[in-house]
């Protein structure tokens, strides 16, 4: 197969296991978002492809050739760690050309890449500035090109955007994206944030406690989470326990909600709906009936928060769908089946 295949991944430190059984299989030009709270393993999963790691177990393998062993330097892969690392004495062409120089490149051909380098990455007419004269996107940027002026086979970033504010990480991410759809370029990323890995990925990787609980595409795993873990992790969710009798009728919160089942053999269940699935009404018609606690208007969005049963639900709707109501008033929850995700235990 062209592309990346983990298989079976062990990384064992004394005699805690950081990294538990991990399989995946990455097409060629796919671009991976490792996503996961801190102390996962997605560093050390990502240190492991890099070579700065040796499994305990399992095998790495790259285009069909078993690299589990390989030394890091042997294995052409563009790294971007979280500080950077530029060489902050140098001109930003010189910790371009840093590794085209270590390989003998002439003069010449060094300048010529620099200068690619520096269109693909919006900078051009930058070789001859000081790095420490840069700004944070700017150093960014430097270090990318840096990693990719010996066109690698994969491309590894480990939390690049950390150091960035707000505003200047989602245009780098959009950025960084583009980029790797340029280039076509195999690209896995480690993030703990959601959104960055939703703006990048075709395949996102949610790992907890060393092991994937979830691997697919963005939209995949925000509309069908498989557990209550990548649920409440990505975006945020309403996680409710329903119960089914013997004919297999859903109940949530006391109340029956038609049209939801359960799967055979199935009685009890945890379900998630997003808050921009529920809808509010006025109290009865089947609606589970709740009041409502709080009202949270964003300008975009506005969340309504309503207790039914001591749970507390939130439904998000756009200023033009806001729900009529003020806090105290009672209101009916409705629960549209076809957005409830059935969880696995
Ligand atoms: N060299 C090491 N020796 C011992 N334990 C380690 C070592 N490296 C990592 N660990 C442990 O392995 C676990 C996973 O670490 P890792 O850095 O991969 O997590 P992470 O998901 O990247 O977290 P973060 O987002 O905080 O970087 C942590 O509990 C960490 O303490």
């Amino acid at each position: 197969m062209s592309g990346l295949s983990l298989n079976d991944i062990t990384k064992e430190f004394g005699n805690f296991t950081a990294v538990d059984q991990v399989t995946l299989n990455v097409p060629h030009g796919t671009f991976v978002c490792l996503l996961g709270p801190s102390g996962c393993g997605k560093t050390t999963l990502l240190r492991m492809v890099a070579g700065l790691e040796e499994p305990s177990a399992g095998t790495i393998v790259l285009d069909g050739q078993d690299i589990t062993s390989a030394p890091t330097h042997k294995r052409n892969f563009g790294m971007v760690f979280q500080s950077l690392a530029l060489f902050p004495h140098l001109t930003v062409g010189d910790n371009i050309a840093y590794s085209l120089r270590i390989r003998g490149a002439s003069r010449d051909e060094q300048n010529t890449r620099v200068d690619e380098l520096l269109k693909l990455i919006h900078l051009p007419g930058f070789a001859d500035r000081p790095v420490a004269k840069l700004s944070g996107g700017q150093r960014q940027r430097v270090a990318i090109a840096r990693a990719l002026a010996l066109s690698p086979r994969l491309f590894l970033l480990d939390e690049p955007m950390s150091a960035l504010d707000a505003k200047l990480r989602e245009s780098m991410q959009v950025e960084l994206r583009q980029l790797q759809q340029q280039l076509g370029i195999t690209t896995i990323v480690v993030t703990h944030d959601q959104r960055e890995a939703m703006t990048m990925a075709d395949l996102v990787v949610v790992m907890g406690e060393g092991r994937i609980r979830q691997a697919a595409a963005p939209v995949e795993i925000y509309r069908r989470p498989a557990d209550a873990f990548v649920a409440d992790f990505i975006g945020s969710t309403n996680l409710l326990e329903v119960s089914a009798d013997s004919a297999g009728r859903a109940t949530v919160l006391g109340t029956a909600v038609a049209g939801l089942e359960l799967p055979a053999q199935v009685a009890h269940a945890s379900i998630s709906i997003r808050p921009e699935d529920i809808h509010l009404t006025t109290p009865g018609n089947g609606a589970i009936t709740g009041t409502v606690t709080f009202i949270r208007d964003l300008g975009g969005t506005v969340e309504t928060f309503v207790e039914a049963s001591g749970k507390t639900i939130v439904a998000v709707a756009t200023p033009r769908e806001r729900p009529n109501v003020t806090v105290g008033a009672q209101v009916g929850i409705v629960l549209p089946p076809e957005s409830c995700v059935v969880l696995k235990k």
